[in-house]
């Protein structure tokens, strides 16, 4: 059996990161080879063999991710990590797209480097497997080919269960087709009810992890005192309550994905503990000594522009940039354009009882749909229409079966503001008015109880709790 250690082609024209690297990855009984930018990783590759190629992006030769794309057309078997101290979201998914196993940013710990090399070398030792180094083919780069990730698409992608066709969302799933199958952390934001699990779903389930779990975390659901214990797990006797071991969530995400949903209501203190494991893919059951190692990829969620939380110090910078490295951003349904069709037609399709004799929407129903702002979005509509459907008396739901703030959507931004006061106020504060108008009037008519209300808004009881919060508005004073 061939005993070569694996070889890895380090590629970066900072000195002082290149040997730090070098001899780092050769204390854990790596063979490195350190060329100081792309030309130069161009030539060794085309007549040496490596197991892993770890390449900077911004240096000498790679200004249009020259290696990347020859390491990815040439050498489509050789694993590839970029690490790099500029990143953008271009470069990022450019990387992904062209089949890269991990973009990492610099400063990168160095823990962190070798849970990612170790994760991109493949499980059986690539010696035995090294293919012959292939030439160059006068400079012509293949096409890339289909199977590997990132390969340009020519159909739209099935994408079963999440419906739009919006040019929004074809990006949003075309970032999604390049992005599953790298072991990248996914940053996914938009308004409540956008559907962000559902695209976290679609990306684990496109991924090579899609067999294994997809372990959903609600952090607005664990107390500051318990996460460690909810997330690592505990043995018995470890703390008041612990009666017997048990396994955390992290353990039940091995092999799979964690998706940490509501990410921007995580504590400060968790997020330090989040960021531990996310670097070192390791963590300590509480009243353990010995460390766990997962693997797991992490996507996760937040109504919040995160940006900002870092901005005001409520979240930590290195975390965001950790996590944030792909971000998609979906829009809010009211920015979807037909797509509301489409999802009305699914979720009339998906609802309906079996036999009856409900088969779409009046003209009046339709227009309705569309002047309505949605602030609950997919899921608010996808309540409307299950309750619509139980109104409904004939054959197409009718305007009279929507609830009133749909049908009169004027009601809901009306708030003793004129036409004319609109226009000279921004956007985002007609906006604002509109949703406090819309919560009120929903509190007023379920008396303050804020289940009802937000049942009625698509939204979840949290989701309410933090819109209200958001506009300041007390649920108590609408108590009959
Ligand atoms: N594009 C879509 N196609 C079909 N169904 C969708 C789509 N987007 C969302 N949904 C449905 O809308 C509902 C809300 O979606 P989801 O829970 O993914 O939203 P969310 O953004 O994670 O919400 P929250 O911020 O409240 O957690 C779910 O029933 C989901 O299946």
């Amino acid at each position: 059996m061939n005993q070569q250690p694996p070889k890895i082609l380090i590629a970066d024209d900072e000195p002082l990161y290149r040997e730090t690297t070098a001899e780092f990855l050769r204390e854990e009984g790596f063979e490195c080879v350190c060329v100081e930018d792309a030309h130069d990783a161009i030539d060794v590759l085309q007549n040496h063999s490596f197991d892993l190629i770890l390449s900077d992006l911004n240096m000498p030769g790679n200004l249009k991710l020259e290696l990347l794309q020859e390491g990815r057309t040439a050498y489509p078997e050789t694993p590839m990590i970029i690490v790099t101290g500029v990143p953008s979201t271009e470069s990022a998914i450019e990387s992904v797209r062209l089949g890269v196993t991990d973009y990492l940013l610099k400063p990168v710990k160095l823990d962190e480097l070798l849970v990612a090399v170790q994760r991109a070398l493949p499980a059986q030792p690539r010696q035995t497997q090294r293919q012959e180094a292939r030439p160059q083919n006068n400079g012509h780069a293949e096409p890339l080919p289909a199977n590997i990730a990132g390969a340009p698409t020519t159909a739209m992608p099935e994408f079963g269960d999440v419906i739009g066709q919006s040019p929004k969302m074809l990006e949003v799933m075309e970032i999604v087709e390049c992005v599953a199958p790298s072991n990248t952390s996914v940053l996914i934001t938009g308004e409540s009810g956008t559907g962000k699990e559902i695209i976290a779903r679609a990306i684990h389930n496109r991924s090579q992890r899609g067999s294994k779990k997809l372990q959903v975390i609600d952090c607005t659901a664990i107390p500051d005192s318990l996460f460690e214990s909810a997330l690592f797990g505990h043995v018995k006797g470890s703390f008041t309550g612990a009666v017997k071991d048990q396994a955390g969530q992290l353990k039940a995400a091995d092999g799979g994905t964690a998706f940490f949903d509501e990410l921007g209501e995580l504590p400060l203190v968790s997020q330090s503990k989040l960021l531990r494991v996310i670097q070192e893919q390791t963590f300590t059951p509480v009243g353990e000594d010995k460390p766990v190692r997962v693997d797991t990829r992490f996507l996760c969620a937040t109504n919040r522009d995160l940006q900002a939380e870092v901005d005001a110090e409520r979240f930590r910078r290195d975390l965001f940039y950790r996590l944030a490295v792909i971000h998609i951003e979906l829009p809010p349904l009211r920015q979807r354009g037909d797509d509301i069709f489409l999802l009305a037609e699914y979720f009339l399709d998906q609802l309906r009882t079996p036999g009856s004799s409900v088969h779409g929407f009046s003209a009046e129903t339709l227009d309705c749909f569309r002047r309505y702002r949605w602030p609950g979005n997919i899921r608010e509509l996808r309540n409307v229409i299950e309750r619509s459907l139980t109104l409904t008396k004939g054959d197409q739901v009718q305007a009279a079966d929507l609830p009133a703030a749909i049908l009169d959507p004027s009601d809901a931004t009306s708030e003793s503001t004129g036409v004319d006061d609109l226009a000279e106020i921004s956007r985002d504060e007609a906006l604002d008015r509109a949703d406090r108008a819309y919560l009120s009037a929903l509190l007023e008519r379920h008396d303050g109880v804020i289940a009802k209300a937000a049942r009625q808004a698509g939204l979840s009881r949290q989701g309410m709790n933090k819109l209200l919060k958001r506009h300041d508005i007390d649920a108590n004073l609408y108590r009959g």
